[in-house]
């Protein structure tokens, strides 16, 4: 190029040009798949992929907070009373009680998070998925399926989080979550997890899609 002849902008990678995308879909992503499938693998490389772009909805609960945790950042930590007299006023998209705690994603902080111009992310389970549906709350809905219970299994066990008996319930619970996902109506994008930038693109496409012109 001569100096001084304008030069025109060259993007080093599709991943820098769709950065500088502005989302046109500004409702939260609800993102569901058995345990151990990459859900966390696939938003997290989303959220250092486009940063500022998103964040993760901070779930309310009863239980206590691990070292190391932060109220409002981790969870919003509250007592059991402020939790139910919450979810009396109809606060919640979902909840559920998991061990002897609730928990649950609460109306008010998924519209404080999306104020701050942020695509909020939830990531729940099956029966969640159901109660938003049911909520009526604005939403798109992703489920990440394993591209077989044989490499579910191996993904989990490599993780090496689980115990054995938790790898079974993980695998038992993974069966209903595959059949409910082939209920049709339920998801707007099936991404099958099996090479995880085949994957991954799928879900940047599918996130960075205009809204369909009934949402
Ligand atoms: N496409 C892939 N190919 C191979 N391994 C993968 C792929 N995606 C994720 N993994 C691995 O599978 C394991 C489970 O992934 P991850 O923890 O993201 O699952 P998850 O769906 O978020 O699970 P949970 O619901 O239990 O939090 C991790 O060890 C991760 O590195």
């Amino acid at each position: 190029m001569a100096p001084g002849e304008p030069s025109s902008p060259t993007f080093p990678d599709r991943n820098f040009a769709l950065s500088l995308t502005v989302i046109r879909d500004s409702r939260p992503i609800v993102i569901s798949g058995p345990s151990g499938v990459g859900k966390g693998t696939l938003y997290k490389l989303l959220f250092q992929r486009h940063p500022d772009t998103f964040t993760l909805s901070v779930s309310h609960t009863t239980r206590g907070p691990r070292p190391g945790e932060q109220d409002g950042v981790d969870y919003h930590f509250v007592t059991r009373e402020a939790f139910l007299e919450l979810k009396a006023k109809n606060g919640f998209v979902e909840n559920a009680e998991f061990s002897g705690n609730l928990y649950g994603t609460s109306k008010a902080t998924i519209e404080e998070q999306s104020a701050k111009g942020k695509i909020v992310v939830l990531d729940i389970e099956v029966e969640g998925v159901k109660q938003v549906r049911a909520s009526g709350f604005p939403a798109r809905y992703v489920f990440i399926a394993p591209p077989s219970e044989e490499e579910l299994e191996k993904r989990l066990r490599g993780r090496g989080t689980e115990t054995e008996a938790s790898i079974q319930k993980r695998l038992q619970r993974a069966k209903a979550e595959l059949d409910y996902s082939k209920v049709p109506g339920v998801h707007d994008r099936i991404i099958v997890n099996d090479d995880l930038e085949t994957a991954y693109k799928e879900l940047e496409d599918f996130v960075f899609a205009p809204p369909p012109a009934d949402a």
